[in-house]
């Protein structure tokens, strides 16, 4: 089995690289002083359609410090002044009307087309509010597997998720010291027949998981800095995250 490393909560580090950030449209979900914190780290920043509002809305008082590299969307949400404020500041806006795809979905695409550098994608604004949207969300990790081989993380002040892939072994550094308390494995897409874990409080030996029968919710890392994960299929990974104080 190929064996991947990856620190889930890198892109937390305080001289990250290589940091794609997305704003989303669900203002429930963001914090602002994360978010500028998050602004400050990525090299590249994008608003999707409402996420525009979202943006211009945190950061009154120095709107012209937080202005994004790519706006796209299918429109429906930005508000017209949002739109000319940004457009009047040069930014690219892309407009993305597929109505098969959702906007996020159809941004990370230009993002991916658009930039070398990349190390993780960083995804703002994706939990809470519309289920529909949130599993919509869900499935853009999904979707991103086939796009790109940068891991694509939807994450907010307290907590992250990102999709493991199939037919691996993951070894998650998990010492950064902005690990909570909780963590989770939910096979979203489809069932998983054989996980194996170490390093969680509640480890799987050779088990299967799937919707109505077992899914790992409330576990907990062990402590000792790594968690293993070997899996026969996509797996999301979930975790708490204790940010930065301001
Ligand atoms: C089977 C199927 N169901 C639903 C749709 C409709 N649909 C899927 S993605 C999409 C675009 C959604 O755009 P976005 O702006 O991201 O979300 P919104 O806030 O407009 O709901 C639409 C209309 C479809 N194309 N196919
Ligand atoms: O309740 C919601 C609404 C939206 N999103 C995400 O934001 C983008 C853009 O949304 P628009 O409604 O088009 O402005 C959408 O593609 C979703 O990824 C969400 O997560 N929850």
């Amino acid at each position: 089995m190929d064996q991947q490393e990856f620190c889930p909560l890198g892109y937390l580090k305080e001289h990250k690289d290589g940091v794609t950030l997305m704003i989303l449209n669900q203002p429930q979900d963001i914090d602002v002083t994360f978010m500028k914190q998050m602004w400050a780290k990525a090299t590249l920043k994008a608003t999707v359609d409402g996420g525009t509002n979202v943006l211009y809305d945190s950061v009154k008082a120095d709107r012209d410090l937080y202005i994004p590299d790519l706006i796209s969307g299918d429109f429906d949400s930005i508000r017209p002044e949002v739109s000319e404020f940004y457009k009047s500041k040069g930014v690219e806006i892309v407009s993305t009307p597929d109505q098969d795809y959702i906007d996020f979905a159809k941004a990370l695409r230009l993002l991916i087309s658009k930039s070398a550098q990349v190390e993780v994608i960083v995804a703002l604004g994706a939990f809470g509010g519309r289920m529909d949207q949130v599993f919509a969300n869900i499935d853009v990790l999904h979707q991103a597997q086939k796009l790109t081989s940068v891991p694509v993380v939807l994450a907010s002040h307290c907590q992250m998720c990102v999709l493991l892939k199939q037919g691996m072994k993951h070894c998650l550094q998990v010492d950064t010291g902005h690990e909570g308390d909780w963590c989770g494995l939910i096979p979203v897409g489809r069932p998983c027949l054989h996980i194996t874990t170490t390093g969680l409080k509640w480890n799987l030996d050779n088990q299967g998981m799937e919707f109505g029968q077992l899914i790992s919710t409330s576990n907990a890392l062990e402590g000792n800095g790594l968690v293993t994960i070997e899996t026969d299929n996509d797996l999301l990974w979930c975790m708490e995250v204790k940010p930065d104080a301001e």
